[in-house]
Formats: C-alpha cells, sequence, structure tokens
C-alpha cells in the first residue's frame, strides 16, 4: 500500500507547527506513565530517537521497545533512525507499527530503493541530513519523501548547543520542497531557539530537554508551539 502524501498532515493537522517529544530523555523506568503524561499533555506524535552505537556514539533501543509502547497508544510514532544500513532494519520498524520512519542520507546515500519500502509499508518515508552535509546529498531524492529531518545538533546526544547555522539549509529545503512535504528540525529547539526555525520554514519540531526538563510538559509544549506560531514566515 503506497500512503496518501497527505496522511501525515491529516494527522498532524496540515502545516501547523507540532511539537515532536525527543524520546530519549523520558524516565525509562517508568515508560508507560511518560506515555500517559504525553497524551495528557496532548502531544500529537512521539519522536523516536534509535541510536546504534555505530553511525552516532550513543546506544538508545530498538524496534522491540517500540513495538511494546504501540499496545498502549495510538499517538503517531515517527521514529529517527540513527543507525548504520538502515536497509536491514527497516522493517522491523514497519512491523513495530512507526508510522513515519526517517533514516539518514549519510548511512543510505542512495535511498530510494528503502524510502519506497516504507511507503509501501504504510508508513511515511523521511530522509535526515548531518549539519555538515551538503543539501546537494539530498536533492536527488526530495520528491521520495513525506517528511525531511534537519539536524541542527551533530547526531547522538540530547541537551546540546543548537547550531543556528543549520537555518540556511532549512530555508533552502523549504523552497526547494513540495507544500505537503514536512520539514523537521531537531537538536537544541528550546524557547530560544524554535522561533528562527520556524521563520525559516520548519514545522515539526522535535524537543527532548525543553519538555522533559520541565515539570509540566504541556505548559512547555504550549509554550515551544505559541513561539513557533508566532514566528511562522511570510
Ligand atoms: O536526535 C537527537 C540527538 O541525536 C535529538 O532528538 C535530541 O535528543 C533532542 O534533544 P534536545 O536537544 O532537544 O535536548
Amino acid at each position: 500500500m503506497v500512503p496518501n502524501p497527505s496522511r501525515l498532515d491529516a494527522a498532524l493537522g496540515s502545516q501547523i507547527p507540532v511539537i515532536a517529544p525527543s524520546m530519549l530523555k523520558v524516565d525509562f523506568a517508568d515508560l508507560a506513565t511518560e506515555v500517559s503524561r504525553l497524551e495528557e499533555a496532548h502531544a500529537h506524535l512521539l519522536h523516536w530517537d534509535v541510536m546504534d552505537g555505530n553511525f552516532v556514539p550513543n546506544l538508545s533501543y530498538g524496534a522491540m521497545l517500540i513495538a511494546s509502547v504501540r499496545k498502549r497508544t495510538s499517538l503517531f510514532f515517527d521514529a529517527h533512525l540513527m543507525i548504520a544500513h538502515p536497509e536491514k532494519y527497516v522493517d522491523e520498524y514497519l512491523a513495530a507499527g512507526c508510522d513515519a520512519i526517517t533514516v539518514h542520507i549519510e548511512a543510505a546515500p542512495e535511498p530510494a530503493e528503502i524510502l519506497q519500502r516504507i511507503r509501501a509499508g504504510g508508513a511515511h518515508a523521511g530522509l535526515a541530513i548531518n549539519p555538515h552535509t551538503p543539501l546537494s546529498h539530498l536533492e536527488p531524492w526530495l520528491d521520495q519523501c513525506d517528511l525531511v529531518l534537519v539536524m541542527s545538533v551533530q547526531p547522538g546526544f540530547g541537551g546540546q548547543k543548537f547550531m543556528p547555522e543549520v537555518l540556511d539549509k532549512v530555508r533552502a529545503l523549504r523552497s526547494r520542497l513540495a507544500p505537503h512535504v514536512r520539514l523537521s528540525i531537531d537538536g537544541g529547539i528550546g524557547t530560544t531557539t524554535i522561533a528562527a526555525a520556524s521563520a525559516a520554514g520548519a514545522r515539526l519540531f522535535v524537543a527532548g530537554s525543553a519538555i522533559f526538563d520541565v515539570s509540566d510538559y504541556a505548559i512547555a509544549m504550549r509554550q515551544l508551539e505559541q513561539l513557533a506560531s508566532s514566528s511562522l514566515e511570510c
């Protein structure tokens, strides 16, 4: 089944700014409670940071954990695979119930087959790009993406400082992407950086510290949403 490319927007509500809680800073000892707290805070989705200790110097979790949480919630699952050889593992993430799967252009430099496989599996296909990778590496594949994710830190860890130089890439992408394609930004997104990212054209904002370091997730997400909405680019 090839999904309607606008399904992500149907799930998330057009191109309004959406905050994506990064499931890297949750209390893993109490994961079910964390998911309930995010549901109560009206999160639209969960962003799963999958790290393999190879493509990035950190190890997080895999499809097995995501599949177990899938049984607890119907929230949209946005999986970000920071892994080498994603072509070997993508079927596991489809089977785990991910609604969107994003792979890195640095890990899959010829991603046509993998993007097609993600779509054929009924999920949205995304490509991510690291801060220092030229945009030209992504360009041949943009028309095969439902989602494009720009890293605004070196991937691997939460709590890093936002790299404002990636905003040129966000602006360039927004001008090239079809209107239905979600442009996401990930790393160092918080109250002092989200407005600039929104003004540059990002519409999906992955945030870890800015949500999980605040006691009330709803307040943290609403504040981020408001800041992003008030600075939408013209
Ligand atoms: O993918 C990554 C890091 O590799 C991000 O999703 C971060 O985990 C976001 O955390 P903050 O920068 O918002 O704390």
